[in-house]
């Protein structure tokens, strides 16, 4: 199975090469920067039609929230039409395409966990752009699974759990929000569940309908900083008071749902695959960086 994943060093790509390693059934092929920039209509059409894939995994994305405030042409570029662009492309391989997505395509309003039907109301120009990217790859290819993830982390990359580490590194105590709860999701754990989907997907199971996967049970941004702080502590590594707050007193550029827990049964009865405790995954991956 020759599966195209855009991106290369992005954290889901890595968890993709990683999770595949074990597996000589698979060979990934990457298109990223600097030889395929999604900002360059074309060149990811070329890059697919040129690897003729079974199946594409668009990973990459405009990740950067606060940014994406001031440059949403950008991110519309990159997470919208580069979207339409990969799914037009796999079609034409005749390849189906996983597309990517995010918890930050709904309001947050409400308690209760997120199903995929549920109204989606962007807050911020991320969210709306990857919601535009949604809405180019349902348009164009029938076989495509939209696969909405969480608070996405990993011992590599940007991400929150190495962001709080490097911060207990230098200050004795951290002030994080309690006020937004949702997800988080181990990037390798997703990428795992992500090959099993993609076998199946190209055997025509689950085409053509969206999906929730992301990490069992949910926290807010302060009680998941706690854990990070719990597992640092016992894996040996610096550590440091986390003070909850409410958002005002974290002012953002971008707004951040207060709810965006999502509901990820609907992958687990399609694909049998389920996420472990968020908690569990954590301690992986401190673990890990303790270890590196
Ligand atoms: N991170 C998170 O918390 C969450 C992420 N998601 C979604 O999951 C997917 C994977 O996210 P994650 O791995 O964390 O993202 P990262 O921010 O770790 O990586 C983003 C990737 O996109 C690539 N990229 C960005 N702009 C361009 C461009 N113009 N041309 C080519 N490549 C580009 C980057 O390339 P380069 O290596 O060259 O910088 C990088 O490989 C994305 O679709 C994201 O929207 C969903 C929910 C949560
Ligand atoms: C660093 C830090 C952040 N915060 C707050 C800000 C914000 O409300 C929340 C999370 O901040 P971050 O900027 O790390 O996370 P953010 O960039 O909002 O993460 C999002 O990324 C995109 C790509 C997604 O798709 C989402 O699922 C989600 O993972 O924590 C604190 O309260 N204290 C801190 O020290
Ligand atoms: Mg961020």
């Amino acid at each position: 199975m020759r599966i195209l994943v855009t991106g290369r060093q992005g954290q889901l790509a890595r968890a993709l090469a990683e999770a595949s390693e074990a597996d000589g059934a698979i060979q990934l092929l990457f298109a990223g920067r600097p030889h395929v920039d999604l900002e360059q209509p074309g060149q990811l059409a070329a890059a697919i039609k040129a690897a003729a894939p079974d199946l594409v995994i668009n990973a990459a994305a405009y990740t950067e929230v606060d940014r994406a405030e001031d440059e949403p042409k950008r991110a519309m570029r990159v997470n919208g039409a580069a979207a339409g662009e990969a799914a037009e492309a796999a079609r034409a391989a005749g390849a189906p395409i996983i597309q990517i997505s995010t918890d930050y395509v709904f309001d947050g309003q409400g308690s209760g966990a997120w199903r995929e039907e549920a109204r989606v109301g962007p807050l911020s120009v991320y969210g709306r752009t990857k919601l535009a990217g949604e809405e180019a790859v349902r348009g164009v290819s029938p076989d495509h699974l939209i696969v909405r993830t969480a608070w996405v982390y990993s011992s590599w990359g940007r991400n929150f759990v190495r962001t709080m580490l490097g911060a207990a590194a230098q200050r004795d105590t951290l002030t994080v929000v309690d006020d937004q709860v949702g997800s988080p999701t181990s990037a390798v754990d997703l990428a795992g569940a992500l090959l099993t989907a993609g076998r199946r997907a190209l055997r025509g199971e689950g085409l053509g309908r969206t999906y929730h996967c992301a990490g069992s049970g949910e926290t807010s941004w302060f009680g998941f900083a706690t854990e990070i702080m719990r597992t640092a502590r016992e894996a040996g590594l610096p550590t440091a008071a986390v003070e909850p707050v409410p958002s005002s007193r974290w002012p953002t550029k971008a707004v951040r749902p207060r709810n965006s827990v999502l509901d990820s049964r609907r992958f687990a009865e399609t694909f049998g695959v389920r996420l472990p405790e968020w908690q569990e995954s954590v301690a992986a991956v401190v673990g890990r960086l303790a270890t590196a």
